[in-house]
């Protein structure tokens, strides 16, 4: 089947794909797992880029996770999957004055990595400036020629005094092989800029996988889709909280559980009594179970959401 004669109509969604099998590209499992938690049915042919989804009028283009930004930002395709990074890198290629056709509109929470300025452990350099005027190497050139504009305080189209060069991997080499004085890299557990005896000394940007859209994209199974995925992210970083409270405490529990919009209170048979139930932020529920046992709650339980639609 000639599967590009099958786009038309249909939402065009670009979601990475893995470039160099080793490291089988670090956002797509969790990209494919979070379209089968939205039921996108596909069925992707060995080789193939193109999946045509089948209960849903959308097309998935795999892609290079560094390439996404473009096509979503020329309006080839409509919806990405990328790193926050690769947006911001694409972002800062941009003329001057030019705006981003890229919009995020989902934080997914996944992928989360820094880009970092990295030194020599042993060595003098001991903070950013102290590499204006040497040799930095990066794969994020854009971002990293920013970044030493700024510390240079060098204006749009004035000469850096700082020499940023390009690589495409192995980037912590470059320090040992005495290319660079300094890079800027990725960092995610650190083990890669520890083993290359390296340390970070500055923060370029921070960043987690994101839903982009391109800025004219606007249709109803866009609409559709972003809700989906919506729901599915916000089930991940949610538990149920369910409590009974004298009802002379309702007030002051309700405000250590909110919920998103506000706490469902039903009675209960016993006099004074209500029963709680409230969304909380996963990583908070432990303290918010100790924060509920001191003003009076008993039989806290907690559940996973499997899913929600909360917009
Ligand atoms: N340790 C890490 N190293 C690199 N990227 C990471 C790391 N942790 C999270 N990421 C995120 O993943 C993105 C790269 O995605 P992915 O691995 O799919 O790209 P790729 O480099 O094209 O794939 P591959 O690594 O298979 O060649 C980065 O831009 C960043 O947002
Ligand atoms: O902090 P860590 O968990 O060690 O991860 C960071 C490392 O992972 C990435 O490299 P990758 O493995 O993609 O290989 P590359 O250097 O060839 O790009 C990145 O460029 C760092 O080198």
């Amino acid at each position: 089947m000639d599967l590009v004669n099958h786009l038309e109509g249909r939402l065009l969604f670009a979601v990475p794909k893995s470039k160099s099998p080793p490291n089988q590209g670090r956002l797509q499992q969790a990209t494919l797992d979070l379209l089968s938690g939205c039921d996108v049915q596909f069925r992707r042919e060995t080789r193939l880029d193109i999946a045509l989804v089948k209960n849903l009028p959308i097309a998935l283009i795999f892609l290079p996770a560094a390439d996404i930004p473009t096509f979503v930002g020329e309006g080839r395709v409509d919806l990405g999957i990328t790193g926050r990074d690769q947006v911001a890198e694409h972002d800062a290629t941009l003329p001057a004055g030019e705006s981003s056709n890229v919009e995020e509109i989902l934080d997914l929470g996944f992928g989360a990595c820094k880009l970092q300025v990295q030194v020599p452990e042993k060595g003098e350099l001991k903070e950013a400036k102290d590499l204006v005027g040497r040799n930095v190497v990066t794969s994020f050139t854009a971002l990293t020629e920013a970044f030493f504009r700024n510390l240079e305080g060098a204006e749009a189209g004035q000469k850096l005094t700082t020499k940023i060069k390009y690589v495409g991997g192995s980037v912590e080499a470059a320090c040992a092989l005495g290319v660079a004085d300094g890079i800027v890299d990725l960092v995610e557990s650190g083990e890669t800029m520890k083993a290359a005896g390296l340390k970070a000394i500055d923060t370029v940007v921070s960043s987690t996988a994101v839903l982009v859209k391109s800025r004219k994209a606007n249709s109803d199974i866009l609409a559709l889709l972003a809700s989906r995925l919506r729901g599915v992210i916000t089930a991940q970083k949610f538990v149920l909280c369910q409590y009974n409270i004298p009802r002379e405490q309702l007030s002051v529990a309700s405000k250590i559980t909110p919920g998103k919009r506000a706490p469902t209170i039903t009675a209960l048979e016993e006099e004074g009594w209500v029963a709680v139930s409230s969304m909380v932020e996963k990583k908070r529920i432990a303290t918010v179970m100790d924060e509920l046992i001191k003003v009076g709650a008993s039989d806290i339980l907690v559940m996973n959401i499997a899913n929600s639609r909360t917009d």
